[in-house]
């Protein structure tokens, strides 16, 4: 159950005339989802997803809903928000700020084959490319500098094989974050956590990128670790799909050709991208906040993931 603020048909009567949507006739509460309460509304002019923000602050959501925003209307398929009479993209409701947008045809795919990688990857690059002259600046969230933070807050639930993996791999990426490869990734906003449950397929017809709510500005090629990390592994080992793996990049490399940085950066980073959800679902295993989190994840699966990126060469991240 993943609805925390219980809404009604009938608290939206007044609510709603604030947005060119004419009347709500339905309201549907979502199951899934971890973070937000979530509900499919219809109203006399579609059907929408109408979310109640538990966590997020007014504060922090127009960074997430004008991208989102700047996206739709460059052509990537994700939610488009919609806005209220004044131009706000978040209004309260039941004293929490919410947001409407679009609803996105279609459903998960969580046994992609290489064709849905391949789009996955093309949409990527299209969406890295159309998120370029995004005018807001916000750094990712959960990157070096969380890392950092939370790193001493997990250490003292770790094994001692865990301790030493946690202590080196963060040595490892500060040094990374230092290179001169590293400063000159190209960067902009990513999604930075593009996996599987937050992308729509019809068929193997990808119709949409969805919850931007990691969102941020950061090296384009961690949202392609992060993705291939999810998108393209052997879910039981961690170990990576060459199939699957080589439909993405080369996908996403068609359409945003990777740089010779981004080549000599690809395996830190994909050990960046697998340290990045270890520390997360270590940290909201044993420090959870309320309302999140029913079901923590398990942190032994990015663990593992990270093992095998240590220990495994990674594909190449493009030919030539
Ligand atoms: N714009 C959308 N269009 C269609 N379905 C959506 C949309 N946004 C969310 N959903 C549905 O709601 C579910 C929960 O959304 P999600 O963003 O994952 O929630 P949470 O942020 O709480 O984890 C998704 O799995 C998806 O089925
Ligand atoms: N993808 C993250 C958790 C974030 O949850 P989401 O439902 O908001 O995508 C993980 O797997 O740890």
């Amino acid at each position: 159950m993943a609805v925390f603020t219980a809404v009604g048909l009938g608290d939206l009567t007044q609510w709603i005339k604030q947005f060119p949507l004419g009347n709500a006739v339905a309201l549907k509460g979502i199951a899934s989802g971890i973070e937000n309460s979530n509900f499919f509304l219809t109203t006399e002019r579609g059907e929408y997803v109408l979310t109640i923000f538990e966590n997020l602050g007014f504060d922090q959501l127009p960074f997430y809903l004008k991208l989102m925003r700047h996206l739709a209307e460059r052509g990537i398929p994700v939610p488009a928000p919609v806005a209220n009479d004044q131009g706000e993209l978040v209004v309260a409701l039941h004293g929490k700020p919410a947001s409407i947008v679009s609803k996105l045809e279609g459903s998960s795919q969580m046994a992609p084959q290489p064709a849905h990688c391949a789009a996955v990857g093309a949409m990527l690059a299209r969406m890295h490319l159309a998120g370029r002259d995004f005018p807001m600046e916000q750094p990712n969230l959960r990157g070096l500098g969380w890392w950092n933070e939370t790193t001493p807050k997990v250490l003292p639930f770790l094994t001692a094989a865990n301790d030493h993996l946690l202590r080196a791999e963060m040595h490892f990426q500060e040094a990374f974050a230092g290179s001169a490869h590293y400063c000159a990734l190209p960067h902009g906003p990513v999604h930075a956590d593009l996996f599987r449950n937050n992308v729509m397929f019809v068929g193997t017809r990808l119709t949409g990128f969805f919850d931007f709510y990691f969102a941020g500005c950061d090296t384009w090629l961690f949202d392609v670790a992060v993705t291939l990390n999810d998108w393209c592994i052997d879910l039981d080992t961690g170990v990576i799909d060459q199939a699957r793996a080589r439909a993405m990049l080369d996908a996403y490399h068609a359409e945003r050709p990777f740089t010779e940085d981004e080549r000599a950066s690809w395996q830190q980073m994909l050990r960046a991208a697998a340290l990045r959800f270890w520390l997360s679902r270590l940290y909201d295993l044993h420090l959870p906040r309320e309302a999140e989190l029913l079901t923590p994840h398990d942190p032994s699966h990015f663990e593992r993931i990270l093992r095998e990126r240590i220990a495994t060469p990674a594909p190449e991240l493009f030919h030539g």
